[in-house]
């Protein structure tokens, strides 16, 4: 059994750390507290959406910059007829010039005429002359008719999108329009995985001994929808070379650098498990060694000298996928500037009594994938640590405290990354406990 007192083991990978194992909240607090938010960004605008705007974009000029027509016709200066001119500017009065929708006005013009509205015909003295239709709309050409004035969008130096917008397809394009070909965006950790496990096998069916690999296929969407960029994914068996050469592999001066790297498995103290030491040999410090909560309690939190955070997942597929989630995705937050991901509730479905405690004695929070039934949260069926099937079919994850919680009464619900917090029967924050919320 792994215990949870390294401290007094001297035996233990973790004596002499001071650490030991803390509670779910705590643990989301620091994962989130121990990082700040990476510097900001220039990117191109096609790049910059789903982006978070760390710098107001402003017109570069007015909006439109110039006046221009809004038909195809003539701009024109005064009453008619209108000589026809050939783009004099500025336009002299009486007479008229040919445009196009978009075109420039010319200084001078007081209206556009439609095309269907005018006809050129030639005057007394041969020359070409615009008169209005007889079929015209009556009053047509009204003073400033089919104009559209520079600036009545915005005007030079107005503010278009605040820092702090979520830019979306139709902010790229007014930023474009504003004159922008870039925008300051804030920066968005680059995630680098490295999977371990000699036993992992990532096609067919595995073999005895053998396991399918269940991180590879879901962990790079989940990054993404955690707010980070997935970045070098690579897979090692169980020595302790490959685990310090792929911990070093991201870090700097390296061409695929990352700003955190997330193990799986490698968690456990047995003679195959190195994440601790391969740690320690790269001179990185542990900030969080153990979770007390099931499944996942095996998760660490470390800083590497070069400034990158690894996150140490537990092999066993849904207790990685927990601890991604308690302390991966506040980290990820942090990291790109975000709140701390909030924790919403719903009623229970189900009474849970105390939990048993860790070999500390430590109660231990119970994270279970559950669905939403007539506004209670029911934990769904297949959730052992090393199960992927009920996650599949989960609509968020109950977060029960040590001490259990009574059926009907509110229980913390954590979203998962591909559901709508929305679906969450209560909402947020609706609840007792301001433990469990940021
Ligand atoms: N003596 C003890 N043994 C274990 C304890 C304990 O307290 N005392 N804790 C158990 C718990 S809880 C967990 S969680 C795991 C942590 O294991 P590791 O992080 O060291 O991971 P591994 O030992 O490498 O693998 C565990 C398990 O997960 C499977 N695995 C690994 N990678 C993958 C993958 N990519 N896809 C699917 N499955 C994977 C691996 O085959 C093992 O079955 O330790 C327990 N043991
Ligand atoms: O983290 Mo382990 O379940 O608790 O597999």
């Amino acid at each position: 059994m792994m215990t949870f007192t390294p401290i007094a083991d001297p035996t233990s990978p973790m004596a002499g750390t001071g650490l030991h194992s803390i509670d779910w909240p705590e643990a989301r607090r620091l994962a989130y507290d121990c990082a700040g938010p990476l510097p900001s960004v220039q990117v191109p605008l096609h790049q910059a959406a789903g982006r978070t705007l760390s710098s107001a974009v402003t017109a570069l000029q007015d909006l439109p910059h110039y006046a221009s027509s809004a038909m195809d016709g003539w701009a024109l200066n005064g009453d008619g007829p209108w000589l026809l001119a050939g783009g004099q500017h500025p336009l002299a009065p009486g007479t008229a010039a040919v445009i196009a929708t978009g075109g420039l006005v010319p200084d001078g013009a007081t209206a556009v005429l439609r095309k269907e509205s005018g006809l050129v015909a030639k005057d007394e003295t041969g020359r070409p002359a615009l008169t209005v239709r007889a079929d015209a709309k009556p009053g047509e050409p009204r003073p400033g008719q089919h104009v559209r004035p520079a600036g009545t969008e915005a005007l030079a130096g107005e503010t278009l999108i605040p820092a702090g917008t979520v830019l979306n397809p139709a902010h790229l394009a007014l930023a474009a329009v504003a004159g922008h070909d870039q925008v300051e965006v804030q920066s968005q950790p680059v995630v680098s995985v490295v999977l371990t496990g000699s036993e992992v096998v990532t096609s067919g069916i595995p073999a005895p001994g053998n396991v399918r690999d269940t991180f590879g296929p879901q962990l790079g969407t989940v990054i993404s929808q955690l707010g980070g960029i997935p970045g070098t994914f690579i897979r090692i068996g169980d020595s302790f070379d490959a685990w310090l050469e792929a911990l070093e592999g991201s870090g700097a001066g390296s061409k695929s650098r990352s700003d955190v790297v997330i193990t799986t498995g490698g968690t456990g103290k047995s003679g195959t498990d190195h994440f601790r030491d391969a740690v320690a040999a790269l001179g990185g410090r542990l900030l969080l060694d153990g979770v007390a909560m099931r499944p996942g309690h095996p998760a660490v939190l470390a800083e590497l000298p070069d400034g990158r955070f690894a996150v140490g997942l537990p092999g066993n597929p849904l207790a990685a996928m927990m601890a991604l989630a308690t302390i991966g995705a506040p980290l990820l937050a942090a990291l790109g500037n975000q709140p701390l991901p909030q924790v919403r509730h719903a009623a229970s479905g189900n009474d849970f009594g105390p939990d048993g405690g860790c070999s500390d004695g430590k109660g231990r929070t119970r994270l279970i994938p559950c669905r939403f039934l007539s506004g209670l949260a029911f934990p769904v069926d297949h959730t052992g640590p090393g199960m992927m099937r009920g996650l599949a079919w989960a609509e968020g994850v109950m977060v029960v405290p040590p001490g259990g919680v009574d059926s009907g009464e509110p229980v913390a619900i954590l979203p998962l990354p591909w559901t709508p917090a929305a679906a969450t029967p209560m909402g947020a924050n609706a609840g007792r406990s301001t433990l469990w919320h940021a």
